[in-house]
């Protein structure tokens, strides 16, 4: 099947000098293909029009794509603006430090990092939070003996970072109902009438917020409450310029929110990958059983290379973030091209993820590549995080619950005789945007 454009729409044009890719809708411009078929639509624009090129993101405008590696030192570049982001999902991501520059972010993002960092997390015991919520869960897999996989881990995910919040289990229901009528603000067209997205996923933002105010203030009142929230209330309190609860709940509902879809789309890969791969399983059961236990503190990942390398190749060859908005506040030269000051920017961390120029054989997913590799993980080798001020906050958290899921995993399924299979296809139904995943209808066997 050809890809999602419109045939219609075959002109040459040029922006600021720069071809636009063809084939545009009305009001939607490429979205259809960005979300269906990215990573052919990156090519073949690089293969017609060369590395610079406009994309049509419907509602979000027009930005300026660049698949040279040399777009990601954008992220890192003092003249290029987040900001962006906000113009992009103000309702969502409005006055949280991923949309923020300079000062603003820095004061913000100051105060949340340290509990994500190894030391925070151990101090915090998350690992011990998460051990055996994960374990239960794997456990119930493979009772069950089959599952909707990314419905699963879509779950799971939600329930280690409702725990990581300190939100009681008897409060979860009610958070995952509005947890999901707050994503609807992703896609809600700019409408505010009773019963449509823009009311109701507003109706549950406000909701949350509440909520999450009551554990700042529960948490400043010393109230027992465990998590993360406890830690963050104190940093942000130590602060020079004590910043207002708003920016404090903005930002906890923005870790509600990055933690959760990136991580269950990045499990349910891992788990595909075992699946269609028997020797990746093989070599997985091996580490699992040599270690005997999931760990819980970061000190004990690198006992488990195995499970590291099958995160890592597992991220590289399926990115959940694909693509970052930024805006140049300066004119810019971007490989061969100037960028004129104000030029809204598309970092394609999808196709640098899978580039021959920055990996050896980039479709094949071999886990040798951080097996036997010796030196340090740079910059580039974690690019699917992000880099530069704006680097994701989660990455240690990330690294610890996936590995801690791949030993559960493995130690439950060996136990029991079995082990993961695939169910049905996997090219059909995957997605690209906003945030990457496989198909919602992938199942997976365990016998
Ligand atoms: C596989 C999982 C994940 C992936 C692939 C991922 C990816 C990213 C990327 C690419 C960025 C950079 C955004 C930008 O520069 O505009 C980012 C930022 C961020 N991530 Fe993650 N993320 C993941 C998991 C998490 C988790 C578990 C959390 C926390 C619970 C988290 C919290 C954040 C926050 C708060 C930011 C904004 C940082 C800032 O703007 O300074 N992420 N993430």
């Amino acid at each position: 099947m050809d890809m999602l454009l419109n045939p219609l729409d075959r002109r040459h044009r040029l922006r600021d000098d720069i071809p636009v890719v063809p084939g545009a809708f009305p009001l939607v411009g490429h979205l259809p293909a960005i979300v269906c078929d990215l990573p052919r639509l990156l090519r073949r624009a690089e293969r017609t029009l060369g590395s610079h090129f406009w994309l049509d993101f419907g509602p979000a405008g027009h930005l300026m794509t660049c698949v040279d590696p040399d777009a990601f030192a954008l992220l890192r570049h003092k003249d290029v603006s987040s900001a962006l982001i906000e113009e992009i999902a103000p309702e969502l991501l409005g006055g949280t430090l991923v949309a923020q520059d300079g000062g603003a972010h820095r004061q913000a993002r100051d105060a949340i990092k340290a509990a994500f960092l190894p030391k925070g997390l151990t101090q915090a015991g998350i690992g011990n939070l998460f051990a055996p919520v994960i374990q239960a869960r794997v456990q119930a897999w493979r009772d069950r003996g089959d599952v909707t996989i990314l419905r699963e881990t879509g779950d799971l995910m939600l329930k280690l970072i409702f725990s990581l919040m300190g939100i009681p289990a008897q409060d979860l229901p009610g958070w995952h109902r509005k947890y999901r009528q707050l994503l609807q603000l992703i896609v809600a067209p700019p409408v505010d009438l009773p019963g449509l997205p823009l009311r109701r996923g507003r109706a549950a933002r406000d909701w949350i917020d509440a909520q999450l105010r009551q554990f700042v203030r529960d948490a400043r009142a010393q109230a027992a409450r465990t998590g993360l929230i406890n830690d963050m209330v104190s940093a942000f309190d130590r602060g020079d310029d004590a910043l207002s609860d708003d920016v404090l709940v903005a930002n906890i509902r923005l870790l509600l929110l990055a933690g959760h879809d990136t991580t269950a789309s990045t499990m349910a890969w891992m788990v595909i990958e075992l699946a269609r791969q028997p020797g990746l399983w093989d070599a997985l059961v091996e580490e699992a059983q040599r270690v005997g236990a999931v760990p819980t503190r970061h000190a004990d990942l690198a006992q488990c290379p195995v499970a590291e390398a099958l995160f890592r190749e597992t991220l590289r060859v399926h990115p959940a973030t694909t693509l970052l908005p930024r805006r140049a506040l300066q004119e810019l030269q971007l490989g061969q091209r100037r960028i004129p000051a104000g030029t809204p920017l598309c970092i394609p961390l999808l196709h640098l993820s899978t580039s021959a120029l920055l990996h050896e054989a980039p479709d094949q997913f071999r886990l040798a590549r951080w097996l036997q590799r010796t030196e340090p993980i740079r910059p580039v080798d974690m690019l699917q995080f992000g880099t530069g001020p704006h680097v994701c906050i989660g990455y240690h958290l990330v690294w610890l619950e996936m590995v801690q899921f791949c030993i559960a995993l493995a130690l439950t399924m060996h136990k029991a005789g079995v082990r993961p299979r695939l169910l049905s296809a996997v090219e059909k139904g995957r997605r690209y945007f906003p945030t990457a995943h496989p198909s919602m209808k992938i199942r997976i066997g365990f016998s």
